[in-house]
């Protein structure tokens, strides 16, 4: 786990660094082959795909380069309404760029159905995006996800990002947090 002292903070280990490490190489694989001879901007939303966007991009042939995004939610009374408030802009113009959105998760996928719309409206060439995890609520939304790393369950997990309250996000391996841990 690695994790100092956090393997009595979770339930069970979900991924392992191997297999989070593994499938990226995966994923990494298509989007070269998808964007043989073209330059990708790969778009990092703050601060969860922080841990993705690093290996991802350096898994990566083509060429790359990087920006990043903080988008925040009104709040959990309104984040069904998918009204989403940008926290960091990006300093990159995306007029007839390739971009590609990193994010660590998919749950409601309205941060997603709202950041792809903003971006696509920039002028860029396209516009896709990659997700590391998925959950099943992510359905219920209609956002096209070019690439997903692991479809998941309903549980709350953390690590490779994640986090719970901003901890966990430096373990190495993704896990589901013991029931303890939420009072
Ligand atoms: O599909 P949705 O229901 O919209 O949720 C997904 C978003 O939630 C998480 O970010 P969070 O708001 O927890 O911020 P963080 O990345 O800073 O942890 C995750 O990184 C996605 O951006
Ligand atoms: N850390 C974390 N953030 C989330 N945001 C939506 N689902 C999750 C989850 O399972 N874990």
């Amino acid at each position: 786990m690695d994790a100092r002292d956090a393997g009595t903070d979770l339930e069970s280990v979900l991924l392992t660094e191997e297999q989070v490490q593994t499938r990226l190489r995966e994923m990494a694989a298509e989007i070269d082959a998808f964007y043989a001879g073209s330059e990708v901007l790969l778009v990092g939303v703050l601060k969860g795909a922080v841990m993705v966007m690093a290996d991802l991009a350096r898994a990566l042939t083509v060429p790359v380069t990087m920006d990043w995004m903080a988008v925040s939610s009104y709040g959990s009374g309104t984040k069904s309404s998918g009204v989403v408030r940008i926290l960091k802009d990006l300093d990159t113009d995306l007029s007839g760029k390739h971009v590609l959105i990193v994010e660590d998760i998919i749950d409601s996928g309205l941060t997603l159905s709202w950041l792809s719309a903003n971006l696509g409206s920039r002028g860029p060439a396209s516009v896709r995006i990659a997700t590391l995890l998925r959950k099943p609520t992510a359905a219920k939304v209609e956002v096209e996800v070019s690439w997903v790393g692991f479809d998941i369950g309903e549980q709350f997990v953390v690590g490779y990002g994640l986090d719970y309250d901003e901890k966990y996000r430096n373990l190495r391996d993704i896990g589901i947090l013991a029931p303890h841990m939420y009072g």
